[in-house]
C-alpha cells in the first residue's frame, strides 16, 4: 500500500513552534495578573469569584432544564429521570434515607449523569412548583438508583435532576476562609503555595524502596520526601505515577507518619488505594461504599463501622427506624392522620439523631487507627473532624481547580501533588471563570511558576508501543519519555489470537479524508458535531479488525463530539466496543485505539480541538496500534496538527482515504 507523500517541515522549525503556540493562549487564558496569586486577599477573593460564577452557571442549567418542553428532551440531557417510582428504603450511615427508585414502567434507566456522589434534588413529579428534597446518589446499577438523603420527599411520583453541588462550594468556601486568615504551619504552607515564601527541601532520605521502581521514579519518591512544604510529581501517561505515590506514602507511613491521600473523582482514589492496600494494612477508604471496587469494600469506613461490636445495638436501632417511616409514608387522611404522621416521622427524627451520635464515636475510633485515609478532594469534615496530616497528597491534581484543593490543604503538614498538566483539564461550567483562569489548576501554575524546582517528572511508560508515544512525547514532554522494553515494539499482531496483517502489523495509521466530502454536521437538536462519513471509515476499520481476530473489548473508538459518539454507538452493534468521548477514556487504555477527529469544513474552523491536551489524551490511550481519521485539509490549518499530519507521513503511516475508496464502496 503507498502512501502519498506530503511535503516536509523543517524538524526545527516544527519543535520551535510548539512552546510559542502555549504561550499564545491555545491552553486556557490566564487572569489578569501574578499578583493575583500573591496576595491571600486577592487570591480567595478571586476563587470566590469564580465559585460564583460556576454556581450561577450550574443554576442556570438547571432553570434550562425544568423549562424544557418535550420531557423526552428533558431526559435526554442525560441530567434528569422523569417519573421514577420509590422501590425501597433503608437507613443508612449518619443516619441518613437511603430510598431507591425505579422507572415506574420498570424500564431500564435511559443513558445519565448521575453517578454515586452526585449531588440531586427529588421532586414531586405532578407539581412543577415542588423545590424538592436534596441528596447524594448513593448507588446506580440499570434500572435502579439510590439517593441518600435527609429529608423524606412528598409525591407519588418523582423526577430526580442532578443539581447545583452547594455543598461542595460551601465546604470549599470554608476552607478558603480558614486558610485565608490562618496562622502557623497552615499560613506557611499557604504562602509557599501563593509564591511568597521560597521552596525548602532537606536532605534526600536514604530510601528502602518497596516497590521496584525504575531510576525516575526513585528520584521522585526521595524527591517528594525531602520536601519541606511542597513538591510535585509529574506523570506522562503510563509512567506509574499512581505506583510513585504509593510508594511514598509508603515510606512516610513507615517513618510514622500519618497521611490523607485524596484525588478529585472516585475511581481515581481507588486506583490508588488499590495499590495502598498491598502495602499496608491501616488504609480506610471515606466515601459512598457502593462505588469502591469490589476488593475495596473491606477498607471503607461504612463497612468498618457495620464490623464494629456496637453495629447491632445501631442495627435495631435503625430497624426502628425504618417502621417509624413505613408507617408514616403511608398516605394519611384527615388532620389527625398528619399530626400522627409528624409525631412518627420526629419520633424517627430523634432515633436517627441518636444513632448520629453512637456511630460518630465508634468512626472515631476506626479513624484514629488508620495511618493513611483516602477520600476524594471534597472532604466530609464532619467525618474527619480536626484531623491533620503529616503528609496530604493529591492525586489527579490537574482535574482539580484551585478552589477544590483548599480543604485538603488546610490539614496537611506537607503536601504532595501528582498529575499531568497536559491532559485532562478540570471541568468548569462558566466560560466566564474559565476564560478567567480557572481550568488552569494549582498544579500546573506551580509547574509554570517555578519550573523543575518543584517538581519531578516520571520518564520511563509502561503503555504505548515507542511510535505511538513518541509525538506526544516530543510535542508536550520536551522529547523525555521512553518506552519500556516490555512495550515499546509490542503490536497488535503479537496478541496470540491476532493475524498478521496490514490492519494489525503496525503501530501507527492515518486515514486523511481530504477532498472526499465527508463534511461535519451540526447534531439536528443539539449543539454537538458529528460526521457519518467519518463514523463509515471507523465501522469499517471495526469489521477489519474483528475479522483480523481482534477482540471487541480490545477496541476503543474515541471522538471529541458526544453527537459522533452517539452516531457510532448506533452504528455498532457490539457494545463490547468502548466509544466514548475523551473524557471517558482519561486515565485508561486499550490495545487498539480508532480515533475520529469529526471536524471538516471550508472555513478550516477546529473549534475545541484547538485545546490539544484534549487530543494528547485520545492518542496515549492506545496500546498497540493507533489510528486516526481525520481532514488534513481542516485539520492542518493549525500548526499542531500540521505537525501531527508529519509525523505520521514520517512514519509511513500516511494514508488517503481513496486507497479504501474500493473496499469501503465510496
Ligand atoms: N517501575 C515499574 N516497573 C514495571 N511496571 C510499572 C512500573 N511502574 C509502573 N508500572 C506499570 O505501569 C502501569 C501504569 O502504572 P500506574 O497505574 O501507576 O500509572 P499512572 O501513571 O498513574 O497511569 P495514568 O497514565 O493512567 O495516569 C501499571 O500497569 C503499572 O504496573
Amino acid at each position: 500500500m503507498s502512501s502519498r507523500r506530503r511535503p516536509k517541515r523543517s524538524k526545527d522549525s516544527s519543535k520551535r513552534a510548539l512552546p510559542d503556540r502555549f504561550a499564545e493562549g491555545l491552553v486556557d487564558p490566564q487572569p489578569a495578573t501574578d499578583t493575583d496569586f500573591q496576595d491571600p486577599q486577592r487570591y480567595f477573593d478571586l476563587l470566590r469569584r469564580w465559585l460564583d460564577l460556576e454556581s450561577e452557571a450550574e443554576r442556570q442549567r438547571m432553570a434550562r432544564r425544568r423549562q424544557m418542553q418535550r420531557r423526552a428532551d428533558v431526559e435526554r440531557t442525560g441530567e434528569t429521570l422523569l417519573a421514577m417510582d420509590m422501590s425501597d428504603h433503608q437507613i443508612g450511615l449518619a443516619g441518613r434515607y437511603l430510598l431507591e427508585f425505579v422507572k415506574a414502567t420498570s424500564a431500564p434507566l435511559p443513558m445519565n449523569r448521575l453517578k454515586v456522589g452526585s449531588p440531586v434534588v427529588i421532586s414531586d413529579d405532578a407539581d412543577e412548583s415542588d423545590e424538592g428534597v436534596a441528596g447524594v446518589v448513593s448507588r446506580r446499577k440499570s434500572h435502579t438508583i439510590q439517593v441518600a438523603t435527609e429529608r423524606w420527599p412528598e409525591g407519588d411520583r418523582f423526577r430526580i435532576d442532578l443539581s447545583p453541588d452547594e455543598t461542595t462550594r460551601r465546604r470549599q468556601l470554608a476552607a478558603m476562609a480558614k486558610s485565608q486568615t490562618a496562622e502557623g504551619r497552615a499560613a506557611k504552607l499557604r504562602d509557599v503555595i501563593l509564591g511568597n515564601r521560597p521552596l525548602r527541601f532537606g536532605q534526600e532520605p536514604q530510601v528502602e524502596f518497596l516497590t521496584d521502581l525504575n531510576p525516575p521514579q526513585r528520584e521522585a519518591v526521595r524527591f517528594a520526601l525531602s520536601a519541606q512544604d511542597v513538591a510535585v510529581i509529574h506523570g506522562p501517561p503510563g509512567t506509574g505515577k499512581t505506583t510513585t505515590v504509593a510508594e511514598i506514602i509508603y515510606q512516610t507511613v513507615r517513618l510514622g507518619g500519618r497521611v490523607l491521600a485524596c484525588a478529585p473523582s472516585n475511581t481515581a482514589v481507588d486506583n490508588l488505594m488499590e495499590k495502598l492496600v498491598d502495602m499496608h494494612d491501616a488504609v480506610i477508604r471515606v466515601g459512598h461504599p457502593a462505588r469502591v471496587f469490589e476488593s475495596l469494600r473491606g477498607h471503607t469506613l461504612d463497612e468498618r463501622v457495620e464490623s464494629d461490636p456496637s453495629a447491632a445495638v445501631i442495627e435495631d436501632m435503625r430497624r426502628e427506624v425504618d417502621q417509624l417511616v413505613n408507617a408514616a409514608s403511608k398516605r394519611p387522611s384527615g388532620r389527625e392522620g398528619y399530626k400522627r404522621r409528624g409525631q412518627l416521622f420526629a419520633e424517627a427524627g430523634q432515633l436517627r439523631g441518636q444513632i448520629r451520635a453512637l456511630e460518630r464515636s465508634i468512626v472515631r475510633g476506626v479513624l484514629d487507627g488508620a495511618d493513611v485515609i483516602c477520600t476524594t478532594t471534597t472532604i466530609d469534615d464532619d467525618l474527619l473532624g480536626k484531623r491533620d496530616f503529616d503528609l496530604v497528597v493529591i492525586d489527579e491534581a490537574c482535574q482539580c481547580t484551585e478552589t477544590g484543593i483548599w480543604q485538603a490543604v488546610d490539614r496537611a503538614e506537607r503536601l504532595v501533588i501528582a498529575g499531568d498538566h497536559f491532559q485532562l483539564p478540570p471541568t468548569v461550567l462558566s466560560d466566564q471563570a474559565a476564560d478567567d483562569g480557572m481550568r488552569r489548576s494549582t498544579m500546573q501554575r506551580l509547574v509554570e511558576r517555578d519550573g523543575e524546582a518543584i517538581f519531578r517528572r516520571l520518564k520511563v511508560q509502561y503503555r504505548m508501543h515507542q511510535q505511538i508515544m513518541r509525538f506526544s512525547s516530543d510535542t508536550f514532554y520536551d522529547s523525555d519519555l521512553v518506552a519500556d522494553a516490555s512495550v515499546k515494539e509490542r503490536l497488535l499482531a503479537d496478541l496470540p489470537h491476532v493475524e498478521n496483517n496490514r490492519w494489525t502489523d503496525s503501530p501507527l495509521m492515518l486515514i486523511d479524508t481530504a477532498g472526499a466530502g465527508m463534511d461535519e454536521q451540526l447534531e439536528p437538536d443539539g449543539l454537538s458535531k458529528l460526521n457519518p462519513g467519518e463514523a463509515n471509515v471507523i465501522v469499517f476499520l471495526v469489521r477489519q479488525l474483528i475479522e483480523s481476530g481482534v477482540r471487541p473489548s480490545e477496541i476503543a473508538i474515541i471522538a471529541p463530539y458526544a453527537a459522533q459518539v452517539r452516531c457510532l454507538r448506533s452504528r455498532l452493534d457490539d457494545h463490547r466496543i468502548e466509544v466514548d468521548t475523551v473524557d471517558g477514556f482519561q486515565g485508561r487504555e486499550k490495545d487498539v485505539v480508532l480515533l475520529t477527529m469529526v471536524r471538516s469544513n471550508e472555513t478550516g474552523e477546529i473549534g475545541f480541538l484547538k485545546d490539544t491536551r484534549r487530543t494528547n489524551v485520545a492518542m496515549t490511550r492506545a496500546k498497540r496500534r493507533l489510528v486516526v481519521v481525520g481532514d488534513s485539509g481542516t485539520l492542518g490549518n493549525d500548526a499542531f496538527y500540521a505537525d501531527m499530519l508529519q509525523y505520521f507521513d514520517d512514519q509511513s503511516a500516511y494514508h488517503s482515504v481513496w486507497e479504501f475508496a474500493g473496499e469501503m464502496g465510496l
